[in-house]
């Protein structure tokens, strides 16, 4: 019998923003290597006795002769290539030095977000385009009967918190105020650049175009397929590994895990904590959001675990 084990390789890789945030630096492979000729994310694979970052300021100041200042864990992606197990460890980087360039003559370029999914990438880097198209906090929001007030709270958080990701969460509407409220609430989200995902049933999409849906973790685990196209956002609420799984099948474009912490809404489900929470996240391969009882100052930690970062909405919803 002829049993193959397969490389494992730990790669680092960097998603370069611009100090304005709105575009990210990309390369392209040489055509005589794995994977020649599509686009990535600058980086390569570690020395046995590097830390990512360590590798990662290596590899940048090789291929583009760039310093790095200021970094923070992006996401970690593990993907099963044909001949290989391959850990991509994403870093964000806010800020360097140097002018980047592509000093093996590799072509580099500077994309706005939006254009990112125009460029063909590896198989394993879906997640990573996500990430990095994805801030690194989500609000959901409260309970709120009267529509003026729903309005005046959701635009305070756009405005003073800089809210980019919305989830229009109000269980206790009908569906014709709940389309009248997400018809209000996507204006201003695009006022504020932010996008909305709306709570619902898949079919709410075809009457209010907004930027996606929420799937409860009971709707998503009674799903097949995914419901809705690949240009539209699809999150969902998950609490376990098997929801998580449930997710990743789906096709899922990110999720949030909870409950971390123990809050008012559920006092009756056990907290995970970071620990359990980081092993889950580790295995998402997608962008996870930390949820239950998480302020913006959790967003760090989240971070340094391997989160996307925070959801909430009594952080933001005052
Ligand atoms: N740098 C980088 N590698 C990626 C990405 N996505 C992805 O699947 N990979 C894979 O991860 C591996 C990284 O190898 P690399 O060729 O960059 O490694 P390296 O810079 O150390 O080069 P070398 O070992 O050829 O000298 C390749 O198999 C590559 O195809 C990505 O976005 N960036
Ligand atoms: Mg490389």
């Amino acid at each position: 019998m002829n049993v193959k084990v397969k490389r494992r390789v730990h790669v680092a890789a960097a998603a370069i923003v611009s100090a304005d945030k709105q575009q990210v630096l990309i390369a392209r492979r040489p055509s005589n290597v794995d994977h020649g000729g599509l686009w990535e994310f600058p980086g390569g694979k570690l020395a046995p006795y590097e830390t990512g970052l360590e590798g990662l300021k290596r590899e940048l100041h090789e291929e583009l002769g760039i310093e790095i200042r200021r970094a923070q864990p992006l996401i970690r992606v593990h993907h099963e290539y044909s001949d290989k197990h391959i850990l991509l460890d994403v870093w964000q980087v806010h800020e360097f030095a140097g002018e980047p360039f592509g000093r093996e003559g590799q072509a580099v370029r500077w994309v706005p977000m939006e254009e990112l999914v125009s460029y063909p990438f590896p198989a394993a880097n879906l997640p990573i385009l996500r990430a990095v198209m994805l801030p690194t906090e989500y609000l959901i929001t409260g309970e709120e009967a009267d529509d003026e007030r729903f309005a005046g709270l959701l635009e305070r958080a756009l405005k003073e918190d800089g809210v980019r990701l919305v989830q229009l969460r109000a269980k206790g509407l009908s569906t014709d105020a709940y389309v009248a409220r997400a018809e209000r609430s996507l204006a201003l989200c695009r006022d504020y650049g932010a996008k909305l995902l709306l709570n619902g049933e898949p079919e709410l999409l075809e009457r209010v175009d907004a930027d996606g849906i929420h799937l409860t973790s009971e709707r998503l685990m009674n799903l097949e397929r995914r419901p809705i196209a690949e240009g539209k956002w699809l999150s969902a609420s998950t609490h376990n590994q098997a929801q998580l799984e449930k997710a990743a099948s789906l096709g899922c474009d990110f999720v949030t895990l909870s409950p971390l912490r123990t809050t008012p809404s559920h006092p009756e489900v056990a907290p995970m904590g970071w620990h359990d929470f980081q092993q889950l996240v580790e295995r998402a391969g997608m962008p996870v959001f930390a949820l239950g009882g998480m302020t913006r100052f959790d967003a760090n930690h989240a971070r340094a675990v391997g989160a996307q970062g925070i959801a909430s909405i009594r952080d933001f919803w005052k």
